[in-house]
């Protein structure tokens, strides 16, 4: 029943129709019976008065004659009204006759009880006076109301009201059960089942109910209608949004697990969060390399140069900025160096993502052009710019304290220009090359030599303080350089060489001094008869060890 209630409109709104409608049927009912007991005794006064009218002149007579008899008739005939339960007459003040129905005493208090508007204190008292002198009172008619009559006859009044007002509700119920029923819950219903079987993908729609076209119930199905086309249209479009950002997924995807570039995300500390194979590849990872070691790949394996890429992390992050630079990498499974160029940008929050692409053969052949541009084409030694880069490197490491001392030897070959003219500058190209093999073999292969141009030669003996060693490979060049030079086992030339030689001390370091000094020895050597070395004392200047002057 309650779920009847809670699920069903017709049975929700009869009940509550049928509730309201006994409420105020009772409330009406009580009402009624109160006003209909109220009338039903005031008639009966009045038929209890009518009924005096008619015995008026009989109980003047009789009262008159004081006929007992007579009086006793009358009080008989008055009884027969039903709204009358007892009659006395009094005459004089005693009971010429009396009489009563036999129930009126018993059911006095229940009627009273049940008509609050009836009381014994309702007695009709009528005076009879002398039929001869109007003015002489002869007695007293005292007439009790028949309470349980008059109350059956308001009740019956009231419970025929009841009555009405009970089919009324019953009525009202059922209309509105009817109206509910036919006007409401039917259309709804019948709404609900459209909707549950509806298909708004092929277009489908509900129908307008016969009748309610016009009313709201048609304006309900209007709605629906216009709120499922466009439920429908921002499901069309949302599943055409995904099908497109699904096929640029697997576009991506496909992009990210195949391109040659390496793609990655890594967190302020610089390990990595994801990954595409390329990068794998790149530095030399697979899948069973370990997450520990993958994770860490970027630092570990750019040993000796985490500070420029945690520098690039950090003003990536600060600066909002795309940051690049070249790392190189040795990897443990080659020999080779390779390198690599990471491009880092910030991405989302806490995170960065980044590129790295193989340079290594860009970098080659950037090394192979630099070096062909410090390289002196004719014997493979540096040339002048090589120098000058070599002597502004080791001015650095000496302004950062890294340095140790070491010797510069300038050289000029003797007679040179002769073997040209003599010979030919093909045979002084020969020379020339068998020159710098000598000083070549005389040196350490981490000392640095250069031709600075045309017979004109230099030599740093690096990490050198002791002179009797750099004289020593200044005498080894000069005694070597004056042995006869066999060209093509056809022709032997002979040259010499003069060496001016000066010496700089770990801490300072005065590149322009050094040369010009060396240059200025080298030009003494050349003007007291050649083929000899000078050493430079460089006053103001560390010497080295056992510094003197030839
Ligand atoms: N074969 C050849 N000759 C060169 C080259 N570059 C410069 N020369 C020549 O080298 C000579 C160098 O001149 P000098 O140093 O004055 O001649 P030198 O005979 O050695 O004179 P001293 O130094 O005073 O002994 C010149 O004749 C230049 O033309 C080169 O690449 N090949």
């Amino acid at each position: 029943m309650l779920r009847l209630l809670r699920t069903s409109i017709v049975y929700r709104s009869a009940f509550i129709v049928l509730g309201i409608a006994l409420l105020v049927g009772i409330f009406f009912a009580l009402l009624s019976y109160h006003f209909s007991a109220q009338s039903e005794q005031a008639q009966a006064r009045q038929r209890m008065q009518a009924s005096l009218s008619t015995v008026e002149n009989t109980a003047s007579i009789a009262c008159f004659v004081l006929d007992q008899n007579l009086a006793a008739e009358l009080v008989r005939g008055l009884l027969k009204n039903g709204d009358i339960s007892r009659v006395q007459i009094i005459s004089d003040g005693k009971v010429l006759a009396e009489a009563d129905k036999q129930s009126t005493q018993k059911s006095e208090t229940s009627a009273l009880a049940i008509l609050p508007g009836i009381n014994a204190s309702n007695q009709l008292v009528h005076e009879v006076y002398s039929p001869f002198n109007p003015n002489e009172k002869v007695c007293e008619i005292h007439l009790d109301p028949n309470l349980d009559f008059i109350r059956e006859q308001s009740t019956s009044k009231a419970r025929f009201i009841v009555y009405l007002l009970l089919l009324q509700a019953l009525a009202m119920a059922s209309a509105v059960v009817y109206v509910v029923l036919n006007m409401i819950t039917r259309p709804i219903k019948n709404i609900s089942d459209r909707l549950h079987t509806l298909a708004p993908e092929s277009g489908d729609k509900l129908g307008l109910p016969d009748g309610n076209e016009k009313d709201e119930i048609g304006q309900l199905v209007r709605d629906v209608n216009t709120l499922v086309a466009s439920l429908l249209k921002t499901l069309n479009e949302e599943r055409t949004l995904r099908i497109k950002h699904a096929i640029g997924e697997a576009k991506f995807q496909t992009i990210f697990e195949n391109a040659e570039t390496g793609i990655f995300q890594l967190n302020f500390a610089g390990e990595l969060l994801s990954y595409n194979p390329a990068f794998l590849r790149m530095f030399n990872l697979d899948a069973n390399s370990g997450s520990t070691n993958i994770a860490n790949a970027l630092t570990s394996l750019l040993e000796g140069q985490e500070l420029r890429l945690h520098l690039m992390i950090d003003t990536a992050i600060n600066e909002a900025r795309v940051m690049s630079d070249d790392f190189y990498i040795q990897l443990t499974s080659t020999a080779h160096k390779k390198w690599v160029h990471l491009v880092i940008s910030p991405a989302e929050d806490g995170i960065l993502q980044g590129l790295v692409n193989d340079i290594t053969e860009r970098k080659s052949q950037e090394e192979s052009a630099n070096q062909l541009a410090v390289t002196d084409h004719l014997t493979g030694l540096n040339n002048r710019l090589g120098f000058e880069k070599e002597i502004s490197r080791l001015s650095k490491e000496h302004a950062n304290g890294n340095a140790a001392g070491f010797f510069l030897l300038m050289i000029d070959l003797d007679k040179f220009k002769q073997v040209n003219d003599s010979h030919g500058h093909t045979v002084g190209d020969q020379v020339l090359i068998h020159f710098s093999q000598l000083v070549s073999n005389t040196v350490r292969r981490s000392d640095f030599v250069a031709r600075l141009g045309g017979d004109e030669f230099i030599i740093l003996l690096k990490d050198l303080t002791h002179l009797a060693k750099a004289e020593e490979i200044a005498q080894k060049i000069i005694t070597q350089v004056s042995i006869p030079i066999s060209i093509n086992d056809k022709l032997a030339v002979q040259i010499g060489a003069s060496i001016g030689i000066s010496y700089t001390g770990p801490t300072e370091f005065i590149a322009d001094d050094l040369l010009t000094q060396a240059d200025a020895a080298m030009y003494e050597v050349k003007r007291s008869g050649r083929n000899a070395y000078r050493v430079v004392h460089l006053g103001g200047h560390q010497s080295p060890q056992d510094a003197e002057t030839v």
